[in-house]
């Protein structure tokens, strides 16, 4: 990889990432060693299962890694307490609850939560925040809109604003891209790309759409079941890291275009 003189965002160091309940420990990935940069959009690929939900989870404080450290900006997430975190990382779960009688203001509203003093009231600054967040995923429209009347490619883009309007220094996605045709599919992770560049915020995102990674993302945490690589599409595809991704019997990752392909010829 070339250097990159970009201040460090979010690093790992000899992460492993797991369960632990009374029967014991299971270990779902280990020596997992991630720098990620300011403005870097980087995606998480794997098979289901392989543990990418895991893995941002843990790099998000929600749940304790079996061993390692993660530092966010230099400093150990597991020193910070639940505000300080919510200052440094947001997160975009798919299919979390959210009350969706809020309108789309209030709802991005709620991601000034870590800033608003006890009564929750907004300050000018907070509006400005959430203002600015509505102008960069190009919201403005859907403002007064109740988030029940959303589609899932619109509410997509309003969770993703409350995520700006959070202001931290690092987003974490879990597959935004979940139930949206593929036009808006490529019109999330381009927005995602745009916004990384724009706020200098790194942004990491776990998704299904591999083809769209390779092309669009500045790096690929790529989840095998041996091992947990991260570099940029590029290099992953010259050294060959795509092609044990699945299974050969129906698809191929044809290293010309650089993506995967059905296998139509017996
Ligand atoms: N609460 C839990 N306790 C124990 N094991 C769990 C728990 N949640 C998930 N797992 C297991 O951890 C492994 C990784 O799951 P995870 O959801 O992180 O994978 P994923 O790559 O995000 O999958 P998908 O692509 O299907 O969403 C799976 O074997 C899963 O069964």
């Amino acid at each position: 990889m070339k250097p990159n003189f970009q201040n460090i965002n979010l690093k790992t160091s000899n992460l492993e990432i797991g369960y632990q309940d009374k029967r014991g420990i299971k270990s779902i990935a280990k020596n997992i060693n991630i720098e990620a940069h300011t403005s870097e959009l980087i995606a998480v690929i794997g098979v289901n299962g392989i543990g990418k939900s895991t893995l941002l989870r843990s790099i998000s404080g929600i749940q304790q890694p079996i061993s390692g450290t993660i530092e966010i900006e230099g400093q150990n997430l597991r020193e910070m307490n639940d505000l300080q975190r919510a200052s440094q990382i947001s997160l975009v779960l798919t299919n979390q609850p959210i009350s969706k009688n809020l309108s789309v203001f209030e709802l991005i509203a709620l991601g000034r939560q870590p800033y608003t003093n006890w009564l929750g009231k907004l300050s000018k600054i907070d509006i400005e925040k959430i203002e600015n967040a509505i102008a960069l995923t190009s919201i403005q429209p859907l403002k007064d809109r109740k988030c029940y009347e959303l589609s899932d490619g619109q509410l997509q883009r309003v969770l993703i604003a409350r995520a700006i309007a959070q202001d931290t220094p690092i987003i974490i996605l879990d597959e935004p891209t979940t139930h949206l045709d593929m036009y808006h599919k490529a019109y999330v992770v381009k927005l995602l790309q745009k916004l990384a560049k724009q706020t200098g915020k790194t942004i990491i995102f776990a998704s299904h759409e591999v083809n769209l990674a390779i092309q669009i993302c500045d790096k690929i945490i790529l989840m095998h079941p041996e091992e947990t690589q991260i570099n940029t599409p590029n290099h992953l595809i010259s050294t060959g890291a795509f092609q044990d991704l699945f299974p050969k019997d129906l698809i191929h990752f044809d290293e010309i275009s650089g993506a995967f392909r059905i296998k139509n010829k017996e």
